[in-house]
């Protein structure tokens, strides 16, 4: 018998059949979409009004910090073919889509005082009610990283805290235009990217600050930086909230909430000194955010080892801040390991040293999973039950919607279209992410919706456009004509109702 049971349970081992998934494994109600950003799908960046953001300007200043010097001037061309997205996405079925508006759009220098630009506010009037008549809901985030120059320029943007103003200035703009038909309000996509990526580690991302020891950045500082930049877009956030909930959120019945993105991390062996810096590599990527939102001050550890350089909540803020949600956005990719390191020197302070975890994808010499196209995404679904469930044990299981999921590949010109569509990797991903959720959710995670990045192809940001994040593909050499991939029609199934 054992030499017929063998081969068989090896066969089931082999064949790897995942257990079969759809949108009825998932409560009544749970909604899902696809997510998007308006730098990285919009183009039209000279177009209908609008003002340049910082994006604008580090891609045309520095086009080398782009991988292959591109810019988001046209991106997927959303601003002209946006009927076309949402005729996709009624196709496949999804209940619901996740954009951001372009904060130079609707006020091109940034401020009320500086006149709001009606072309770009009918812009968002006709996406937002071609997705109503199509049936799908807008989710609508307020910054995704396209600061206005012109405050860059006024304050040094989020460097300073007149931008918290400005910022809620915006926001009630929006409220006041939009807030009729939009009911899913997001004031900020991943602060800890904008902050790190922008002021700490190397001028990757727009405004490209960084001190002398984290690269080659015409100015910045590292280690203070990227701490105040957050603290000033916890504030503004913490103010929007207030404001919506005072004069809009009785009359719209919308919810508010806010966008925050982290790995898992897993301890690089048992000892308690990595068990430890997983802990803290946690605390600087998610706590960040997450202990001033549900308990007014930053996490202990960050107090502890950043100390006079992380900006203090003053009592009042720390009562505004906490609590300021109806709910919480999630971003999930991928998982590293984490290692202890000794304290920093006191000398070359950089939050990329701060919190004393030396983060790594590899494990004597093994991977956490398979490497997709960007050099930081590791494929491992576990990593996405595990932070759910700490969310939920650590955070007193807020209200959550994953806002974004996605795995990308490499743009390789040289496939023919009908080879670039077969994206079984993704597909892949996505069937083991989503059991992943499932399995959290069934621990009882309070989890209400699931967006995957991305609709689209579109601008990567450092990457541009040399990686593919989207289940359809864009055709940038012929009108950015939309194709749908494999995990399209993948999640079109998944999606009958
Ligand atoms: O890198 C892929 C995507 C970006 O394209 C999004 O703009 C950003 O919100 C994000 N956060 N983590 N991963 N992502």
């Amino acid at each position: 018998l054992g030499g017929i049971l063998l081969p068989l349970l090896l066969v089931v081992a082999v064949s790897g059949e995942l257990p079969p998934i759809s949108r009825r494994s998932f409560p009544e109600g749970f909604i899902f979409g696809t997510a998007s950003s308006s730098y990285q799908y919009e183009g039209g960046a000279r177009e209908g009004g609008r003002g340049p953001s910082i994006w604008d300007t580090f891609t045309h200043q520095h086009p080398d910090k782009i991988a292959d010097k591109s810019n988001g001037d046209v991106a997927a061309d959303s601003y002209h073919l946006y009927k076309e997205d949402v005729r996709i996405m009624k196709d496949m079925g999804v209940d619901a889509y996740r954009f951001s508006i372009s904060w130079t759009r609707i006020l091109p220098n940034g401020s009320l005082s500086g006149g709001i630009n009606r072309e770009g506010i009918s812009y968002y009037n006709n996406l937002i009610n071609e997705l109503l008549l199509k049936g799908v809901q807008p989710f609508v985030t307020l910054f995704h990283w396209d600061s206005p120059q012109a405050l860059e320029d006024k304050y040094n943007g989020f460097l300073s805290p007149n931008i918290i103003n400005d910022y809620k200035e915006y926001a009630e703009t929006c409220f006041k235009e939009f807030g009729d038909r939009v009911k899913h309000w997001i004031t900020f996509n991943e602060p800890l990217s904008f902050c790190v990526a922008g002021y700490a580690s190397g001028g990757m991302f727009a405004p490209g600050r960084c001190s002398p020891w984290e690269g080659n950045c015409s100015a910045g500082d590292s280690g203070r930086e990227p701490y105040t930049a957050c603290h000033h877009q916890l504030l503004a956030h913490a103010e929007t909230v207030r404001l919506y909930k005072e004069k809009y959120q009785v009359l719209q019945k919308g919810k508010i909430g806010i966008t925050l993105v982290s790995n898992w991390f897993v301890p690089f062996s048992r000892s308690k000194s990595n068990i430890d810096a997983a802990r803290r590599a946690l605390d600087f990527m998610l706590g960040w955010f997450m202990d001033p939102l549900i308990r007014g001050e930053y996490p202990l550890s960050m107090r502890e080892l950043v100390r006079n350089r992380l900006p203090q909540f003053t009592k009042e803020q720390s009562e505004l801040i906490k609590g300021s949600f109806d709910f919480i956005g999630l971003n999930y990719y991928t998982s590293n390991y984490a290692g202890s390191l000794p304290p920093s020197n006191g000398l070359n302070n950089s939050y990329s040293t701060d919190a004393r975890a030396n983060l790594t994808a590899v494990r004597n010499g093994i991977p956490i999973g398979p490497q997709a196209a960007s050099p930081w995404l590791y494929i491992y679904p576990q990593g996405f039950r595990e932070l759910v469930l700490y969310v939920k044990e650590n955070y007193g299981n807020p209200t959550i919607y994953i806002t974004e999921n996605g795995v990308d590949e490499f743009n390789n010109k040289t496939l023919p279209l009908q080879e670039a569509l077969k994206d079984d990797t993704r597909i892949d991903y996505y069937h083991k992410h989503l059991l992943s959720l499932l399995s959290a959710i069934r621990d009882g995670a309070n989890v209400k919706g699931y967006f995957a990045w991305s609709l689209l192809d579109n601008f990567e940001w450092s990457n541009g456009y040399t990686v593919r994040f989207g289940i359809n593909f864009v055709d940038y050499n012929d009108g950015a004509k939309r194709y749908p991939k494999k995990s399209a029609h993948w999640f079109k199934e998944f999606l009958q109702k």
